[in-house]
């Protein structure tokens, strides 16, 4: 990508498309196109068609989704598959029209199956049955991968797939009950040591495992990958290191400084037991993170002070 090229980064106010944004920006790219979801509903053919036409990029970023974590995306489940299959297939689709160079669709790490063996190698996919709390999302970015691919095979498009692990970072979503776990724990934390509150009730049992990667190191990894990387199929994006939920809440409450006692709502779903990204593609194509979970923690916590 040459310093003056088109680039159009689509969802750049979130949190992953905004440090994509930071890190074009920081790097000297002059020529970026955005739109909000106010000017481009990317869930409208005909929108999303007169933008294409009307701006020509010349690479994509698509990093536009319906997001949440585990409960928004089991109550949501019509949304997360519809917003999700219209904003991928019209930015694809108009991209092959418009000769876009290239294009960097943002899967997720719950396409694989829900009991895969760990960690996740790239060639687990469509091998076993999904998690059902987030079937839909999964779907519509299994959907995204095989079009991608598609259009490769047929067009000769240069349109590739990565797999982010778990993200959290600036701009996170800090909404109580449609957040992913890091943000929601960093809110109720924070909340409770403001107001004295004697306990914090973490969702689930606690032992489930997460993998946990800032979104500036992913933006890095989506740059890297944008400039050098060049097949069909997916790379997974990770740090290869996971914790369990109960020990990434004492971690929280350990920066956030509360000093009250944990509990667990039972009531609410675990969701996949595990989830551990093998990152071995993506460490052989050159890239590794650099921000560690505290350090990282610490960057999100100060980054929500400022905001709330
Ligand atoms: N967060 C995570 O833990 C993970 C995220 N990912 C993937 O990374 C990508 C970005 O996620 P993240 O940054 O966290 O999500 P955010 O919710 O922070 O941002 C999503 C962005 O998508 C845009 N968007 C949503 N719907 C529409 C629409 N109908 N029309 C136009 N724009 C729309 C929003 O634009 P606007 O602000 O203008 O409304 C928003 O800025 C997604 O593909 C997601 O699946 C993958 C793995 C984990
Ligand atoms: C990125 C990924 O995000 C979603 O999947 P998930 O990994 O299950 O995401 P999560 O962050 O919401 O939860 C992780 C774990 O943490 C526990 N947990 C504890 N306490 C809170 C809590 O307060 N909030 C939340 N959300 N979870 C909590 C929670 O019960 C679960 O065991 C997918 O739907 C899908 O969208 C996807 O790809």
């Amino acid at each position: 990508m040459d310093k003056n090229a088109k680039i159009y980064i689509a969802g750049h106010r979130g949190m992953v498309g905004s440090a994509i944004y930071r890190k074009l920006q920081n790097e000297g790219y002059t020529n970026l196109v955005t739109r909000t979801s106010d000017q481009v509903d990317l869930r409208d053919q005909q929108q999303v068609k007169a933008f294409f036409e009307q701006e020509k990029p010349e690479y994509v970023f698509l990093a536009a989704a319906k997001v949440g974590g585990i409960v928004a995306n089991n109550t949501y489940r019509a949304e997360f598959l519809y917003d999700n299959l219209q904003i991928q297939s019209n930015i694809i689709h108009n991209a092959y029209l418009n000769g876009v160079e290239k294009l960097m669709f943002l899967g997720s790490s719950c396409i694989y199956p829900k009991l895969a063996p760990q960690p996740l190698k790239e060639d687990y996919l469509l091998t076993g049955t999904l998690e059902p709390t987030n079937e839909p999302y999964a779907i519509a970015k299994i959907a995204g991968i095989k079009m991608c691919d598609a259009y490769r095979d047929q067009y000769g498009c240069n349109f590739i797939s990565v797999m982010p692990t778990n993200l959290y970072g600036y701009n996170d979503n800090y909404h109580p009950q449609n957040s992913h776990v890091l943000p929601a724990l960093i809110r109720r934390f924070h909340e409770a040591k403001e107001q004295n509150l004697p306990e914090v009730a973490i969702w689930g049992s606690g032992s489930p495992k997460r993998e946990f990667l800032f979104a500036d190191d992913l933006a890095e990894a989506c740059y890297y990958l944008m400039q050098n990387y060049n097949e069909p199929g997916l790379v997974n994006i990770g740090t290869g290191e996971d914790i369990s939920i109960k020990d990434l809440a004492l971690l929280v409450k350990k920066v956030v400084g509360y000093e009250g006692a944990i509990t667990f709502d039972a009531s609410k779903p675990d969701g996949t037991p595990r989830k551990l990204m093998d990152v071995s593609k993506l460490h052989s194509q050159g890239w590794k993170h650099t921000i560690e979970l505290e350090e990282g923690i610490t960057l999100a916590y100060s980054d929500f002070l400022k905001k709330y």
